[in-house]
């Protein structure tokens, strides 16, 4: 259930990429409230992985505030951020980025090694994991594979586990379900709705595409809320 308070804002951030071809992203306000399941939509080149990339801390602005949880990640130091972003965003990637010649029950701890205070809610880490895997759908004797053994479909619940676990409040989605089929696609944005509203975190997904915006308590259009600037070096 969305509350009024915001797990993220951004204000008046403006990053540039320098390159070949420079691209600068500017998001004047952008915020997310607490709960929330947000679909973030935009074409290919509007700079959605980029808007990710701030928010998660992997780049930092040069400019303006992207405040997460009530810290402005920018302001942090490279470690900080890392231990910060540990802490509180649950991460999923369309290429899921599991260790596949890791168990499934290390990918999905994987998380807690890094961050104390999550590590300090999963009281009983083995218990929680076969948890997140039952809800999530996986068979029982899933976890103890090498995760590069499972399915693309299932490889992506593992992904979602890990994400779930020790209950970060923010979880961001760069275009998850982009390697599934469409039933797998339904039936794995289920999952992870039910799992998001039962663990009482928001949801920020991106994707190119329109059909899943039903499912969402509200999309925005990278249009809506950026502005992007592209000129040839
Ligand atoms: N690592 C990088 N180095 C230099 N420029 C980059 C880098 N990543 C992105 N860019 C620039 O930022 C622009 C936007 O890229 P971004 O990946 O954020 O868009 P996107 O909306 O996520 O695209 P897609 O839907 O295709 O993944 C790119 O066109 C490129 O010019």
């Amino acid at each position: 259930m969305p509350t009024d308070a915001s797990i993220l804002t951004l204000k008046n951030v403006r990053y540039r990429w320098s390159g070949r071809a420079s691209f600068e992203l500017a998001v004047p306000n952008f915020s997310v409230k607490s709960g929330e399941t947000v679909l973030l939509l935009g074409e290919s080149g509007s700079g959605k992985s980029t808007l990710l990339s701030l928010i998660c801390g992997t780049i930092t602005a040069h400019h303006g505030v992207v405040d997460v949880a009530g810290t402005n990640i920018s302001a942090l130091s490279p470690r900080r951020r890392d231990q910060f972003r540990a802490e509180h965003i649950g991460l999923i990637f369309q290429q899921f980025n599991l260790l596949p010649y890791a168990t499934v029950l290390d990918n999905i701890l994987l998380p807690l090694r890094f961050a104390k205070a999550r590590r300090e809610r999963v009281p009983a880490p083995n218990d929680t994991a076969r948890q997140l895997c039952e809800d999530l759908g996986l068979p029982n004797d899933a976890m103890n594979a090498s995760a590069g053994t499972l399915s693309v479909g299932q490889q992506q619940r593992v992904a979602a586990a890990r994400a779930l676990i020790g209950d970060p409040p923010l979880i961001i989605a760069d275009e998850p379900t982009s390697a599934l089929d469409a039933a797998t696609q339904t039936t794995f944005l289920e999952l992870l709705f039910e799992q998001s509203r039962k663990h009482n975190t928001t949801l920020l997904m991106v994707s190119h595409d329109a059909r899943l915006a039903d499912q969402f308590d509200r999309v925005v259009k990278m249009a809506d809320i950026a502005q992007q600037q592209r000129e040839a070096l």
